[in-house]
């Protein structure tokens, strides 16, 4: 299959199970954008594995792919869920949707007579993916309203001719989520409806999730867009270029601070000094409602500092190879995400409407979700 001959964004899935072969495959995503490489997942081990290498990424996804690494753990051994389900919740400290997945998996298997225990497990990380796919497109309606107001006041202000222009920070798109993605999502759905959207891409160093997965979902979907360096969000915003901030999330406490890819903040205090407003789009699995304080409660990811040694990248046909872009013997930190405090945050767009980021928000949303 080749990226040309993908169905339209609205029907694409990075994840799903293959009902014919009764497993589960994914788009591994390291390999974007040169390669598109379909893997079949085949153990708890290779579920954890693709976790932590980042072939399987973003918050919902994580989650979804943990919840079917427990279901093949009880095909081989239905007597492992807790040893499971707590190597699995290892694998990435920061977005609290693989806490959220292996919870509900953990609760709803550890009744369950051992040999019941691989269909349920089956039947429920199923259910997860679909209960996911359906929060995104929700999102993306809710995402839609706001966009089409802002698009209303720009029109009203300089004419009809406008184009309504969207930063977006990481990939918070399908590939990221069980389908639409969170961010993006609200994208798609006003490209869809003819609206004149325009996006920045912020590349996303160290990984360049933005660079190789957000231009490659916009690309192939038709969403004009333009790829922007790390640092230029503040420039753009400063000379009016920027109408509206949308990012995912990876951990949203009860306050409304919200966690997302490192760099997130910094646009977020950008938009603040220049009025653009900034919005998180999340569904509820990635609300950590026993967090309270993002900066000090919710632990941050270090990974590898190869990362930001090396770039990724492959010449025009070639071989994907890394090059190194600084001394080998430099030091280097790499904090994965980032706090962006509640009050710089506009609006959370969720699969049951935009709510403020705050604890009354917060609590208007844990009283919905318990109706
Ligand atoms: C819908 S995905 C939301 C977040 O998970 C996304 O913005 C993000 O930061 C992903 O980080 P990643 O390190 O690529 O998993």
């Amino acid at each position: 299959m080749i990226a040309n001959q993908l169905p339209a964004a609205e029907q694409m899935k990075t994840l799903w199970f293959d009902t014919a072969e009764g497993c589960v495959r994914y788009i591994d995503q390291t390999l974007l954008p040169h390669t598109l490489s379909i893997l079949t997942l085949q153990s708890a081990d290779d579920a954890a594995n693709a976790i932590v290498h980042m072939k399987v990424r973003g918050a919902p996804l994580i989650g979804i792919t943990a919840a079917y690494g427990v279901w093949l753990a009880m095909q081989q051994q239905p007597d492992s869920l807790a040893q499971v389900c707590h190597s699995l919740l290892q694998t990435r400290p920061t977005a609290v949707n693989l806490r959220w997945a292996l919870t509900r998996m953990e609760q709803a298997l550890q009744d369950l007579p051992l040999n019941q225990r691989e269909a349920a497990a089956l039947q429920l990380a199923n259910h997860l993916l679909a209960e996911d796919a359906a929060a995104c497109s929700a999102i993306g309606d809710h995402g839609l309203a706001i966009i089409k107001d802002l698009l209303a006041a720009k029109q009203k202000d300089h004419g009809p001719d406008v184009i309504l222009n969207i930063l977006t920070h990481c990939n918070a798109g399908w590939l990221a989520t069980g389908a639409w993605g969170t961010a993006l999502a609200p994208v798609y759905k006003a490209h869809l409806a003819g609206l004149p959207v325009h996006v920045w891409v912020d590349e996303t160093r160290p990984r360049n999730q933005g660079a190789s997965l957000t231009a490659w979902e916009l690309g192939r979907s038709g969403v004009p867009h333009t790829l922007i360096v790390d640092n230029a969000g503040g420039h753009l915003m400063q000379h009016g270029m920027v109408d509206l901030c949308l990012v995912g999330s990876d951990r949203t406490t009860a306050q409304g601070d919200v966690c997302n890819k490192i760099g997130t903040y910094l646009k977020a205090l950008a938009a603040f000094d220049n009025r653009v407003p900034f919005y998180a789009a999340l569904p509820c699995s990635t609300i950590d409602f026993n967090s309270m304080d993002g900066l000090t409660e919710i632990p941050i990811e270090e990974r590898d500092g190869d990362e930001v040694r090396l770039v990724q990248g492959a010449a025009e046909g070639g071989d994907i190879s890394r090059v190194a872009v600084t001394p080998s013997a430099t030091r280097v930190s790499n904090f994965g995400f980032d706090v962006t405090p509640a009050r710089l945050v506009t609006g959370l767009i969720t699969e049951l409407g935009t709510f403020d980021a705050s604890r009354e928000g917060l609590g208007r949303i844990e009283k919905a979700l318990r109706s």
